[in-house]
């Protein structure tokens, strides 16, 4: 487990270098459009410029004074531009290393005949069958389908120790690009070239796939909005103004309309959400979209599956125990029978134990025989021969069975089995027809630090509740030893479904973490899904994040993130718009006073002039966009607390901060220009 950020600093030479560039690209009117705020303010801009040129036509004598506005402007637009770059830029950097990991490979791949043929990792195809060795790196993504073998990630999550991934069960899958160990492997292949998780992490982390989020969408109408009935309010002021005999000049007018409209947040508001993205990413999580992310911070329900999950989830078989008339050989050799071709590691781990203990079976016995596989449905798995049935699985599945079956329930199987639920393991309940005759001890463990994670969770006001296929008892066990707010137990996938849909019924957003293909349909309906990358293929895919870490608690720093990224915005734009009012009071008595004697009241500033307040104001209004960058690129701390105490301190700090700041910032400025003007 490791969930401490990957640190890197802010301003990187390379990137800020790239970053330059791209501030004056994006000043192309097309792309400028996409941020109504800032594009009003480059039409101001082209406005002055043309002024600058054509000074007669529009009778501008104070060139100067028309100039230095331009100046100011223009360095608003690249400021905001650069703010947006920047924020790309560290995705970019990601991206460009992640593609050093997607050159080609050489694969060997297995034809219908059973040869081996080599062909490049580009030519592999959804369905190919492909043989990978120690050393080897895996040419696509895929599922094991024979085999086990340790593989070395590295290249894609950066933790250098290596994996075991195996067939059959929740730990088959592989992603192209890392490199197999030791021993070796057959993959089926999942994807077509293109489509792979390389090629989407590298999409994702560039940014090209950025889609504005719901409430960055919102956002923006509020922010247009204000925009437009900014520009209305300077527009009446022309005719207020020739009544009472001043000509405002179209430069000033254009001045006061940047200060007063939200640039700051305008400015700002992508590079937040970008940088928000990022965060996640630098976890090792990835986002398939900014939604899940924002969705994130709004949470109040998580749902978590047991094993592989809360526990370690190597649920081992550690004991055979004889119930009713049956001897320990009895429910040993059973419990092998309805083992000998469960992929699971469960099912291995049987045959392991009964190997262990000196138990030997002629296999060649048993190749007429029907072999039922492990279903999360059913929660048995077995085999069938000469009419005799052989199961294991969840103790009240195997009760339901034999009882169809017509057969009695040993008195001693309750006692026995809560035993072990009681102690946190996992009993498995064998039967041969329709008797029951022992018990498989399966043991797990609890991660460490499980109930401090939890108790975090319960600070910020999100409630957990553990699904788990497994018996009310053990369920119950681990539950209070986690420390989880509630639990459910013997839930088949369908229940998972209908506990979130509840959850989302009453209003809440709900996350669900999983690793397995039985937990693809939950991961699918949760407003978070946070799927393991060490999970099948069918839990990432449905899921809209992936650790590639796999460890299940990072929800609690995509939570974190989350939040973060919705409070930045909130204050930064709660910042944005009470600076907006300041500036107000700077510029109004600067334009009206040599008009209106009274109006020297409201200029309580002192500012030295008309010109330089107006020049101030304006260069206040741009130079906060830089200086803010590095708030809304590392976000607001968060602290768990009650989300009121959170809106009252940031309201107090933010909406109070953002109408001093620019009356010190204004005047300081101003102490400055004075010299000049
Ligand atoms: N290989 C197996 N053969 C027979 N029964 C099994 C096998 N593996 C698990 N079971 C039984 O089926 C139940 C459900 O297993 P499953 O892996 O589907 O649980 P789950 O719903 O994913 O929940 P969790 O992973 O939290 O335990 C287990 O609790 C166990 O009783
Ligand atoms: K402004
Ligand atoms: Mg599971």
């Amino acid at each position: 487990m490791k969930s401490e950020i990957k640190k890197q600093s802010l301003f990187q030479g390379p990137i800020v270098r790239q970053a330059v560039i791209d501030s004056f690209k994006k000043l192309n009117p097309l792309v400028m459009m996409r941020n109504p705020v800032m594009f009003v303010v480059e039409v101001g801009t082209f406005i002055i410029l043309l002024m600058l040129f054509m000074p007669r036509y529009f009778n501008i004598q104070n060139r100067g004074y028309v100039f230095a506005v331009f100046i100011i402007l223009l360095f608003t637009i690249l400021f905001a531009n650069f703010a947006e770059a920047l924020a790309e830029g560290r995705g970019k950097a990601q991206a460009d290393s992640l593609k050093k990991t997607k050159a080609d490979t050489v694969a060997k791949r297995i034809n219908d005949k059973g040869e081996i043929e080599t062909v490049s990792s580009t030519e592999l195809r959804k369905g190919d069958i492909v043989l990978v060795e120690a050393g080897d790196i895996i040419p696509g993504d895929g599922e094991i389908i024979e085999g086990l073998a340790s593989i070395d990630e590295s290249a894609i999550t950066g933790e250098s120790a290596p994996v075991i991934k195996e067939a059959g069960g929740d730990f088959s899958s592989v992603t192209g690009g890392t490199k197999v160990v030791s021993d070796s492997i057959k993959v089926r292949i999942t994807v077509d070239p293109g489509e792979s998780f390389l090629d989407k992490m590298i999409s994702l982390v560039e940014g090209a796939s950025r889609q504005k989020t719901p409430n960055e969408l919102a956002l923006n109408t509020l922010l247009i909005t204000l925009t437009l009935i900014f520009l209305m309010v300077v527009i009446t002021l022309i005719p207020i103004a020739s009544y009472v005999g001043i000509k405002l000049q179209i430069v000033t007018l254009i001045a006061l309309l940047v200060c007063l409209i939200p640039t700051t947040i305008g400015g700002l508001l992508s590079a937040i959400g970008i940088a928000g993205m990022d965060r996640v990413t630098r976890f090792n999580v990835l986002a398939m979209s900014g939604k899940a992310v924002e969705a994130a911070g709004d949470i109040s329900t998580i749902i978590l599956d047991k094993t592989g999950t809360i526990t370690f989830g190597n649920r081992m078989a550690s004991q055979f125990i004889p119930v009713g008339s049956a001897t320990e050989e009895e429910a040993r050799e059973a419990a092998v029978l309805s083992s000998l071709k469960d992929e699971t590691p469960e099912g291995r781990s049987v045959l392991e134990l009964a190997k262990n203990q000196g138990f030997s079976i002629d296999y060649s016995q048993y190749e007429q025989a029907e072999f039922i596989p492990f279903a999360a449905e059913t929660r048995m798995s077995g085999m069938d021969i000469n009419g005799v049935s052989y199961r294991k699985g969840a103790v009240d599945a195997i009760q339901k069975y034999v009882q169809q079956l017509g057969g009695e329930i040993p008195s001693d199987l309750k006692e026995k089995s809560d035993q072990i639920a009681n102690q946190g393991g996992t009993p498995l309940a064998v039967s041969v027809g329709k008797k029951i005759v022992g018990i498989i001890y399966l043991k797990d463990t609890v991660k460490p630090g499980m109930r401090e994670r939890f108790e975090e969770l319960r600070k910020m006001g999100i409630k957990t509740i553990m699904c788990t296929g497994d018996n009310p008892l053990t369920a119950a066990t681990i539950a209070k030893e986690a420390g989880v707010d509630d639990f459910i137990a013997e839930s088949k996938p369908e229940d998972k479904i209908r506990v979130i849909r509840e959850e989302q019924a009453k209003g809440n957003l709900v996350a669900m973490t999983g690793d397995g293909t039985n937990d693809a349909p939950a991961l699918a309906q949760a407003d978070v899904g946070l799927a393991m990358n060490s999970g099948t293929i069918a839990a990432k895919e449905a899921a809209n994040m992936v650790d590639l870490d796999s460890d299940p608690t990072k929800i609690i720093e995509v939570v974190s993130i989350g939040k973060q990224l919705l409070m930045t915005r909130g204050a930064l734009t709660t910042f944005s718009i009470a600076n907006d009012i300041a500036k107000y009071f700077a510029i109004l008595p600067a334009m009206f006073t040599v008009a209106i004697p009274q109006m020297k009241a409201l200029n309580f500033m002192h500012l030295h002039s008309p010109t330089s307040a107006i020049l101030s104001a304006l260069i206040f209004n741009a130079i906060i966009i830089p200086l803010l960058i590095p708030l809304a690129m590392k976000g607001i701390t968060y602290k768990p607390m009650p989300a009121v105490k959170l809106l009252r301190r940031n309201l107090l700090i933010y909406g109070l901060g953002g109408v001093i700041a620019p009356f010190i910032g204004i005047k300081l400025i101003d102490l400055f220009v004075g010299m000049f003007v």
